[in-house]
Parts: structure tokens; C-alpha cells; sequence
């Protein structure tokens, strides 16, 4: 055990880049003679208005933090700091040393992980060994953080005995907030003895999907599956007006085999994909050849959502009256025909036929953005088929296309996507790209708007 009224001093400094960016570090010295470090980004000590520093005061664990051992939760709750505080692009990792086994030792520990494997708990294997259950000192941390001029911070921890030491050495803890690290089924039993018994607390994850649906980006920084999809559809969200487009086509380039027959180019996780992108969308556009070939319904079935109004660019009006988005009325249907197209007067009520003038190509992109923009949906998916998808391409109305290849050879069919193209690869539409493994399947993204711009 240390003594309070050694002062940690600091030693050196220099820099530290990481995955998460490069993080000014600071070497102290300890009450032990170890050595602590802070790792730190942006400027700590900023006004007294502003927002106090998240501040992670993290215990050495030779085995979480640098072994990537599953029986605690160390490692990932430093990476989660570590991303947190670069989120915000300010705070401070104090990484103490000394802590190791809530202060009593590697060695130890490892004799208490031994007691553990023969059915105590983590308290009571420290209690066995003639130790306490926590015998974790705070005040080198509590020094170094009014060195680094943070003695107010946001506190990363689930651990409320933890604040209330650093509290105690005259820390001012603004507020705790537990960092968003999944539960692991080995060290689910370690999790919960430390909620049961320690009063740490049980991390509500924040539902990503339902932020995301909601326009909203999460407020901490998820893990695992989590991470994935805020960082595939977090683009998506928060944009007022965005025009998407999705393919899922063979690799030689075919949606479909010569007779129209589409069923499964693409796997369950590509469609799993389609749906996220539908219930992220106010609309979903397809042309007549899709609804007449594949009759889809395009509503939202694989994940939570809300489906998108349907818009069928129908420029003769030859959709069959039976078809799901004319029939179902499981979400409004938009049903835009030409201007002399002959479409019954009695359709269902969730049908609202839209005449606009149609070119020999069929409807201008624009126009049909417009129209739907007037009917108050401006995040709008194009879903297919080939020549509708490459027919807003070709406008350069999409912010980003997702194109799905699927491990097939068609060899000849309906073809994907397809535009005028250029004599030269120096023409080609180039774009910065994404991949995402789906299955067998691997899904592209193109961020065309970020292409226009440059
Ligand atoms: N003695 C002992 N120490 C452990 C065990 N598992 C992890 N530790 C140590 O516990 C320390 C981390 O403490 P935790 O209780 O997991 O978390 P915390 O720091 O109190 O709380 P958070 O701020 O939420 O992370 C590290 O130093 C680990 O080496 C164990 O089974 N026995
Ligand atoms: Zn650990």
C-alpha cells in the first residue's frame, strides 16, 4: 500500500501514436517506483466553462491489456477508452502501474485466477490468500491528474468505489459514465461477481440500431457487432437529403440468369444488409422490370425498422394490379406513370398514382428526386433493377452506391450495372471505397458524393 502524500512526478514526455491517433505520453514516477503513464489528447485544462476531461484511470492488467486474456474485461475497456477519448478528440488514459490484481501483484493474482478455476469468486479467492478484496491505491493517479490540470473529469469506469477514492484524494468527479464493452461468456461470471459483489454497475448498452433508425449517432462508443453497424450505416445517418443506391450482382456482372429468374444472387447476409439500408431510407425506388420479374414487396422484414414508402417508376403503367406494392399495403406505395399511361382510378388506398412526363429512357433521375423530395421523402434507396440503378448513376445523383458481387458466374443474363462509359480508363467513375465481407458475398461501397467533390 502507498502513501498519500507521495507525490507522483512527471518525468518525461513525448508521444505515443495509435490506432485510435497520436496521443501526447507522459512518464511519472510512483510511490512504488514504478513508473505510471497518461496517455493524453487535446488540451486538458481548457476554461472553466468548459466540459471537464474524460479521464480513464485504468489499473495495469499484464494479462487483459496486453495478452488480450477473455477473463476480465481490461483490454477491451482500454481500447474503448482509448477510442472515447479520441472520439471526442480530448481526455486522458492515467495507466497505473502497481494496481496489477486490484494491487496485489501479477504472481498473486495468478494464484487467485487458480482458486478461481477450483470455484471461488474473484473476492473470495483474494480473501483466501490473505489479501483484501481490493487493495488498489488512488493517489498517484489523483496526482498525476492534477498535474495534467484535470482535477474536475467524466469518469470512465462501471466501478463506483473507484470515483469515491479518487473523490476522496480530491478528485471532483462531474460524472461516471461506464464504457460500452460486451459481456463475454468467459468472463461473464467475473462481470457479474464484480455487479453482485463489487457494486459495479450492469452497462446498459445503448441499442445502436434503434439510435440509428432514430437519426441519431450513439453517445458512447459501442463494441463488437455493435461497432459494425455504426461504422457501415453511421454515414447514413443524420443527413437531411441522401440518394443511395444498392445492387447485388453476379461477379461477372448479371442480376439475373436470361430468364429473368433473380431468386438468391446474393446471401441472407446481403439481404439482411438491403433491409437495414431500406429502414434507414423514407423511400425505396424500383422500376416496373423488377416489380414485374420479381414482384418484391420491399418492405422492412430482417431487422427492426419501419418500411419506406414504395416508388414504382412505371412510366406505361403495366405494374400488374396485383402486385405486391400495388396490392399488399404494407407500406404507401408512390406509383409514378407517364403522363398518358392508363391506370385504373380505383386503386387501393396506400396507392398515390403521380403522372410526370417520361422521356424515351423512361423518367429523368432528377425529376423523380424532385417529386419525391415534394412528397416530403428526401432519403431515398434505388433498389433495382440494372438499368434503373445505372440510370441514376449515369446522373450523378448518388451520394453512394452499395454494390453487392456474389461468388457466381451467370455468364449471360440481365445485366447489373451498365452506363455509357468512356474509351479511356482515365474516364472511369473512380470513387473511395469500402468492402464488407457478407458471407460468401462482398459488398462495395462507393461514396460518390465524396467523389464529385474531389
Ligand atoms: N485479484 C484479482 N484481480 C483481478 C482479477 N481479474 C482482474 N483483476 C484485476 O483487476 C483490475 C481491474 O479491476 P476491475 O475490477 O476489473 O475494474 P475496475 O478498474 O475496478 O473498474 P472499471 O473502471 O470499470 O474498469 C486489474 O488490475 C486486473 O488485473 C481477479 O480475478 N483477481
Ligand atoms: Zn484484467
Amino acid at each position: 500500500m502507498t502513501d498519500t502524500s507521495v507525490n507522483a512526478r512527471r518525468l518525461v514526455t513525448t508521444t505515443l501514436p495509435t490506432e485510435h491517433g497520436a496521443f501526447q505520453m507522459l512518464g511519472y514516477d510512483g510511490a512504488d517506483g514504478l513508473g505510471h503513464v497518461a496517455l493524453v489528447m487535446g488540451d486538458l485544462a481548457a476554461g472553466m466553462d468548459d466540459l471537464p476531461p474524460l479521464v480513464r484511470v485504468h489499473s495495469e492488467c499484464l494479462t487483459g491489456d496486453a495478452l488480450g486474456s477473455r477473463r476480465c474485461d481490461c483490454g477491451e475497456q482500454l481500447d474503448a477508452a482509448l477510442a472515447e477519448i479520441a472520439r471526442e478528440g480530448r481526455g486522458a488514459v492515467v495507466y497505473v502501474r502497481g494496481h496489477e490484481g486490484r494491487g496485489i501483484g501479477l504472481l498473486a493474482k495468478l494464484n487467485a485466477y487458480a482458486l478461481q478455476d477450483a470455484g471461488l469468486d474473484t473476492v473470495d479467492a483474494n480473501l483466501e490468500l490473505g489479501y483484501p478484496a481490493d487493495a488498489r491505491d488512488y493517489a498517484d493517479a489523483a496526482d498525476i491528474l492534477r498535474d495534467l490540470g484535470a482535477p474536475r473529469v467524466r469518469l470512465l469506469s462501471s466501478n463506483p468505489d473507484k470515483s469515491r477514492r479518487l473523490a476522496e484524494l480530491g478528485i471532483e468527479i462531474v460524472s461516471r459514465q461506464p464504457l460500452p464493452v460486451p459481456d463475454r461468456p468467459e468472463n461473464l461470471t467475473y462481470l457479474t461477481t464484480k455487479r453482485e459483489r463489487m457494486g459495479h454497475d450492469t452497462l446498459s448498452s445503448p441499442d445502436v440500431w434503434s439510435e440509428l433508425l432514430a437519426g441519431r449517432m450513439p453517445p458512447t462508443a459501442p463494441a463488437g457487432s455493435d461497432a459494425v453497424l455504426l461504422d457501415r450505416y453511421g454515414p447514413l445517418v443524420d443527413r437531411e437529403e441522401v440518394a443511395i443506391a444498392q445492387l447485388a450482382q453476379s461477379i461477372d456482372g448479371f442480376i439475373a440468369a436470361r430468364s429473368g429468374d433473380a431468386e438468391f444472387v446474393s446471401g441472407t447476409e446481403d439481404r439482411t444488409h438491403l433491409h437495414r439500408l431500406r429502414a434507414l431510407m423514407d423511400a425505396v425506388v424500383v422500376g416496373v422490370g423488377t416489380v414485374v420479374a420479381d414482384d418484391p414487396r420491399l418492405t422492412v422484414r430482417a431487422v427492426p425498422g419501419d418500411s419506406p414508402t414504395r416508388a414504382v417508376l412505371d412510366p406505361t403503367g403495366r405494374s400488374p394490379r396485383r402486385s405486391a406494392v400495388l396490392a399488399d399495403g404494407a407500406a404507401p406505395t408512390l406509383w409514378l406513370v407517364g403522363e398518358r399511361a392508363d391506370v385504373p382510378d380505383d386503386v387501393p388506398a396506400h396507392v398515390t398514382v403521380l403522372r410526370l412526363p417520361a422521356g424515351e429512357d423512361g423518367f429523368a433521375p432528377q425529376q423523380v428526386l424532385e417529386v419525391l423530395r415534394q412528397h416530403g421523402l428526401r432519403r431515398v434507396l434505388v433498389e433495382g433493377g440494372g438499368r434503373i440503378v445505372s440510370s441514376f448513376l449515369e446522373a450523378g445523383v448518388l451520394d453512394r452506391l452499395y454494390l453487392t458481387t456474389a461468388p457466381l458466374l451467370i455468364g449471360d443474363g440481365v445485366p447489373g450495372i451498365r452506363f455509357a462509359g468512356t474509351d479511356r480508363l482515365s474516364g472511369a467513375l473512380r470513387a473511395p471505397a469500402r468492402r464488407f465481407v457478407l458471407g460468401e458475398d462482398v459488398c462495395t461501397e462507393l461514396d460518390l458524393a465524396a467523389a464529385r467533390q474531389s
